[in-house]
């Protein structure tokens, strides 16, 4: 046995944190939208973030972005972060390639856009006009203009929630393997259950402005449908959904 094997564990420290919010609050004139929260997300950790609509989580996940510019500096947040949202928010008089390193400085080459384009299976469309590319590729060329600039924290405002379904998955498994790849930490907002569990190691569900359920899969991604089915049902409960999926039911003539 050598030194190292020797240390006890509880001597090696945690990482430090990405994100740490404690007793963070958020007012917009008479309501409290986020009261009191407290999160940590560690390096790496890839975290979804369920809520009714009004919960709360685009206020929380613009307030890890940087762009509430009311909040203060007693926050903990990487340095670098990045955002994709619902909409790919490219500009439509700039090729693609210039979209993804836009900002980044004048001696940024064509050929690292074009390398990062590649990586999110766009290569082939590096200098087209972003009105030409369809919304699963306007999404891929977002998610390389996130990746460029190589963030601590990632964040998803529902990237996939207007793409059609097969795009959907497809999309998915490409975040997976460049979070495989890149490890940013990654805060995932999402209304789709489904997509939450398929994706994050924690599932966080805010509730008037709290954190109201966290459920952490230990589940290797890929071998987790036992896990997905119980999980399923007590995500639904904690979003207060399950009486709505009883009333579809009934709609469709399905048993929930
Ligand atoms: N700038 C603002 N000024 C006033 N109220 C705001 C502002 N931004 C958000 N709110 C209010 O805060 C509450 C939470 O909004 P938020 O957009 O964070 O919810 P959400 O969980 O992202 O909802 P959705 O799922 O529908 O996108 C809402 O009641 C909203 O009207």
């Amino acid at each position: 046995m050598n030194e190292l094997t020797r240390i006890p564990l509880a001597a090696v420290p945690d990482p430090s944190p990405v994100v740490r919010l404690r007793g963070f609050s958020r007012v917009f004139g008479d309501t409290r939208v986020l009261d009191d929260l407290d999160l940590e997300i560690a390096p790496g950790e890839f975290v979804a973030l369920l809520g009714r609509s009004g919960s709360g989580k685009t206020t929380l996940l613009r307030t890890l972005a940087g762009l509430d510019p009311s909040v203060g500096q007693d926050l903990r947040l990487p340095g670098t972060r990045a955002t994709v949202f619902q909409d790919a928010r490219l500009l439509p008089w700039k090729r693609v390639w210039q979209n993804v390193v836009l900002g980044l400085g004048k001696r940024t080459r064509r050929d690292l856009a074009a390398s990062a384009l590649e990586e999110v299976g766009l290569g082939h469309r590096w200098d087209a006009w972003p009105l030409t590319l369809s919304g699963g590729e306007a999404q891929r060329a977002s998610l390389a203009r996130a990746l460029i600039r190589k963030p601590e924290l990632l964040l998803l405002d529902e990237p996939f929630a207007a793409l059609d379904a097969l795009t959907r998955i497809r999309m998915h498994a490409l975040v997976l393997s460049l979070w495989q790849q890149h490890r940013p930490a990654v805060l995932l907002v999402t209304h789709d259950v489904e997509e939450a569990m398929a994706l994050a190691d924690r599932i966080l569900v805010l509730d008037r402005g709290r954190i109201a359920a966290e459920e952490r899969i230990g589940a290797p991604r890929g071998s987790r449908g036992s896990v997905i089915r119980s999980l399923r049902a007590s995500l639904l409960g904690h979003l207060g959904l399950q009486t709505e999926s009883g009333v579809y039911a009934d709609l469709i003539g399905r048993k929930p």
